[in-house]
């Protein structure tokens, strides 16, 4: 039984249907990248399953927990890396981890070991008591991927999980991703990169005009189509080779 379940999922802001119809499920063991153009649906989708937003309409459970009827509970069991989101300025990494270690009703002395262990893994261990406003963006972005990791969670939501990463952090970031997701837990990934998708996806889905329009298994080598040609074939029609929404996806 998938740990992730959407069933006609909708949902509209004034006249524009962000989602409109979504359904699909994620299983233990899974990277699942949800790849589409802006505007897709993708971010409003997670954040309907990490109980940030209520739907129109629609089934949804995260790991058999209704997110809409139990967001906290929802909150409290699944580790979220929204898109474009900053720590706080004022706190130092190990305050920021510390105080989300906390939130999530950890042990103290267990997040000071994990905090320790992701700035060593991630490469942050001389800026552990730096405020954030004194760190890159891309410093930043490592105690971000640290916050959604630190309670060991066994479904993560992450939106453009590489933003500003060095190559080698990148590298880093990616076969941590795709090592938990072995782990027996689930790595829910959306992304526009159709290569960081390719390489690190188990199943991948095509998100177009709030619906998911295609899904492929990368798993094994069962056809040659690339996920490119996928995408052309299912979102931009035939004329897509020169399409804005290319353009995005291979930013
Ligand atoms: N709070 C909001 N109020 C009004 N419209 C919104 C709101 N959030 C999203 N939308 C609209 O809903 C649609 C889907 O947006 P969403 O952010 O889910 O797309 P996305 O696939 O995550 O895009 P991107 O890849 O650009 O992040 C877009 O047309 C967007 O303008």
């Amino acid at each position: 039984m998938g740990v992730i379940r959407v069933a006609g999922l909708r949902k509209t802001y004034g006249t524009v249907n962000a989602v409109d119809g979504m359904a699909f499920d994620v299983d233990r063991g899974e990277v699942y990248g949800f790849l589409g153009p802006n505007g897709a649906g993708k971010t409003t989708t997670i954040r309907v399953l990490t109980g940030q937003i209520e739907p129109d309409a629609g089934d949804v459970s995260v790991l058999g927990t209704d997110p809409v009827a139990d967001p906290i509970e929802t909150r409290r069991q699944v580790g979220i890396l929204p898109e474009q989101e900053s720590p706080p300025s004022f706190l130092t990494p190990r305050e920021y981890l510390a105080f989300v270690g906390e939130v999530r009703g950890l042990d103290p002395d267990r997040v000071a070991e994990r905090t320790d262990a992701w700035a060593e893994r991630l490469g942050f261990e001389s800026k552990l008591d730096t405020l954030h406003t004194d760190l890159s963006r891309g410093q930043q972005q490592k105690v971000m991927i640290a916050q959604a990791f630190v309670h060991e969670p066994d479904v993560v939501f992450i939106d453009e999980p590489l933003a500003n990463l060095d190559p080698l952090v990148q590298e880093q970031v990616k076969r941590f991703l795709v090592s938990y997701a072995a782990d027996d837990n689930a790595v829910f990934v959306s992304t526009h990169n159709i290569d960081v998708a390719e390489e690190i996806c188990t199943r991948v889905g095509i998100v177009a005009d709030g619906q998911l329009v295609a899904e492929r298994s990368l798993a094994d080598d069962a056809t040659d189509e690339s996920l490119l040609d996928l995408f052309l074939d299912r979102v931009e029609g035939e004329d897509a080779r020169d399409t804005p929404a290319l353009e995005q996806l291979q930013t």
